[in-house]
């Protein structure tokens, strides 16, 4: 019998960028201790070829290290990279999500027919420096089954990493997903040399909207869930430290005469940002649903993100929406 008869699970993450690999080695140090768990974390990397001219996964696995996405850090014996998503995938009962979601629809259909009946999936949201052991926490949001919250919890929590669980999906997936939009706008803050008091006030304003938006998409987003790990911290280190911010820091210095894209590509070294992404697909939202007077900051990043307005828009927004006072002023869902 498994586990003196209780069920036993089995780990694969779909991922092995930045925060991937740091959660590969998080989950391998837990399921090396957890008798519920088999040891073996399966990661899966989308397969490159490195300078040296040796496979990605060929190199995490010979050094127990992903010296591209992160270089320095141990993943753990446990921790095994493999190219192969089916394979990757094909024992495990609990999936770990956390590539960057413009490739989540591709993976998905790729997964179709081959997951083991009844396996359980997370979607990964925030947490970065914890790769070295400083102290981070992050929320995991829940629909109805408690048991099955505190089990992906477990997985996840360390003395240094706490985890909490909420139960309100779509709340905690939108903080993740649009806290990456404010990020952007405090980058160009930044890069404008506005100082912390806009950059404050871009924030607040931000995290206004993404509760907003979110609760006039989702009804049942609840309030709290703003105030968890998921909502005001990671807003807060994401437009103090992310990649967004930093991206969109040097956007607003070039005078948004060099594409997001190409500074992506030139700082980051594979990493991708969200943000950009982001703020298009809740732009097409905002238009569709007549919505864009609503949210001037959301929707003045993307328009600043395609050189539709100059970066200095972003604190000057008002000026060209009608309906501002809305900001400061009570609403209905604000
Ligand atoms: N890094 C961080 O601090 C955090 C990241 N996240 C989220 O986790 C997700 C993954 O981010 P990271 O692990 O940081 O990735 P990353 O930005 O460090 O790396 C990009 C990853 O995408 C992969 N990739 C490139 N082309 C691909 C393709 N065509 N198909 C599939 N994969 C491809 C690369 O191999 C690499 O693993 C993102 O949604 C991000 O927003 C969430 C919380 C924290
Ligand atoms: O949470 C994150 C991405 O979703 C991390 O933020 P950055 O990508 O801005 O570093």
């Amino acid at each position: 019998m498994e586990n003196g008869g209780h069920a036993k699970y089995r780990v694969a993450v779909i991922g092995s960028g930045n925060w991937g690999s740091v959660a590969s080695r998080l989950i391998g140090s837990n399921t090396a201790k957890l008798p519920s768990f088999y040891d073996e974390v399966r990661m899966w990397v989308f397969e490159e070829t490195l300078p040296t001219g040796k496979k990605l996964s060929e190199s995490i696995n010979q050094q127990n290290e992903n010296c591209k996405y992160l270089p320095g850090i141990k993943l753990g014996p446990n921790v095994i990279a493999d190219p192969d998503l089916e394979s990757a995938v094909k024992d495990a009962n609990m999936l770990v999500f956390v590539t960057p979601h413009q490739f989540v629809e591709g993976i998905c259909k790729k997964l179709v027919g081959k997951l083991r009946p009844g396996a359980e999936a997370i979607s990964l949201i925030k947490g970065m420096e914890i790769a070295v052991e400083m102290f981070s926490e992050a929320t995991i949001g829940y629909r109805k089954d408690k048991e099955v919250a505190n089990r992906w919890a477990k997985l996840f929590t360390t003395p240094y990493f706490l985890v909490s669980v909420a139960e309100d999906i779509e709340g905690v997936e939108l903080c993740g997903t649009l806290k990456n939009i404010v990020a952007i706008a405090a980058g160009l803050v930044d890069g404008l040399d506005m100082g912390n008091n806009t950059k404050a006030a871009i924030m607040r304003i931000g995290l206004r909207e993404m509760r907003a938006f979110s609760k006039l998409l989702f009804p049942s987003v609840r309030d709290n869930t703003f105030f968890e790990s998921c909502g005001v911290a990671d807003l807060i280190t994401t437009c103090l430290g992310g990649r967004n911010r930093r991206v969109a820091e040097a956007f607003a210095r070039n005078g948004g005469k060099r594409s997001f894209d190409e500074l992506e590509a030139e700082m980051l070294h594979g990493q991708k940002l969200q943000g950009v992404s982001t703020a298009r697909e809740v732009y097409e939202v905002l238009t569709y649903r007549g919505w864009q007077e609503l949210f001037p900051l959301l929707s003045t990043v993307h328009e600043i993100c395609i050189g539709q307005l100059p970066p200095t828009s972003i604190v000057e927004y008002s000026e060209h929406t009608p309906n501002l006072s809305i900001i400061g002023g009570p609403t209905p869902f604000y």
